[in-house]
């Protein structure tokens, strides 16, 4: 379970929220809202461990993210949004990449499977710097498939992938939390039929004007 307890933020000495609190069970997906600035992506990077609130507590599994240092990393998946792909390698070499860093086998067939799922296989080999933007999107998104991870953290992901794209991602965010899997998310659009079990949190409700 991830927790969050009277967490507050500020930017610029502007409050963002103040005491929000939810919890996160297994198979459940969090649709964060908001307006533009109301702190969604704060707070996303908040709960990817990567910075810190001014007051409150999240827990994972029953610890505080100070507590698991390091090893809380291994438990997600944040997809910010920059793509996080070297932009020089193919989507091959990234995900192989990213799967040596993680510590998790994956063989060259596999990689290519997650490719194929993802809709890339044709741009398997091409550096990722000739990829269009919804390419790029697809191959940071192959990641999720390719290195399991308990907890995806995903901000927009929708953006730039055309329909076809975001049913699948939507598939894919649908079988994770079958699966018994977390997935938090901020998106301005309604989210894929396939996703079930989702909360909403509209964060300008507690945004100071
Ligand atoms: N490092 C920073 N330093 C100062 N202000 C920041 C910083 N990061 C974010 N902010 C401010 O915090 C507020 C919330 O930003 P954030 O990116 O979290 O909003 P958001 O809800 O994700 O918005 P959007 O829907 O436009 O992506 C904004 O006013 C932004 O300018």
């Amino acid at each position: 379970m991830l927790s969050v307890s009277r967490l507050s933020a500020e930017r610029a000495d502007r409050p963002l929220f103040t005491d929000l609190s939810f919890a996160l069970n297994a198979g459940q997906c969090l649709h964060l809202r908001g307006a533009n600035g109301a702190g969604k992506t704060s707070l996303l990077k908040m709960l990817a461990g990567l910075s810190t609130a001014q007051a409150g507590e999240i827990t994972w599994q029953g610890k505080a993210l100070a507590a698991w240092g390091d090893d809380y990393y291994a438990a997600l998946h944040y997809l910010g949004h920059k793509d996080g792909l070297k932009d020089l390698l193919s989507p091959l070499a990234n995900l192989k990449l990213a799967a040596d860093v993680s510590g998790q086998a994956l063989s060259e067939a596999s990689a290519l499977k997650t490719l194929a799922q993802a809709g890339l296989i044709r741009q398997s080999d091409l550096a990722v710097r000739t990829l269009s933007q919804g390419q790029k999107k697809r191959a940071a998104l192959a990641k999720l498939l390719a290195i399991s991870r308990p907890l995806w953290l995903l901000d927009e992901p929708f953006v730039a992938l055309d329909q076809a794209a975001q049913n699948q991602l939507g598939e894919w965010i649908a079988q994770h939390t079958r699966c018994g899997g977390m997935v938090i998310l901020t998106s301005h659009q309604a989210l894929p039929d396939a996703i079930q079990n989702i909360i909403e949190l509209d964060l300008s409700q507690d945004s100071a004007a």
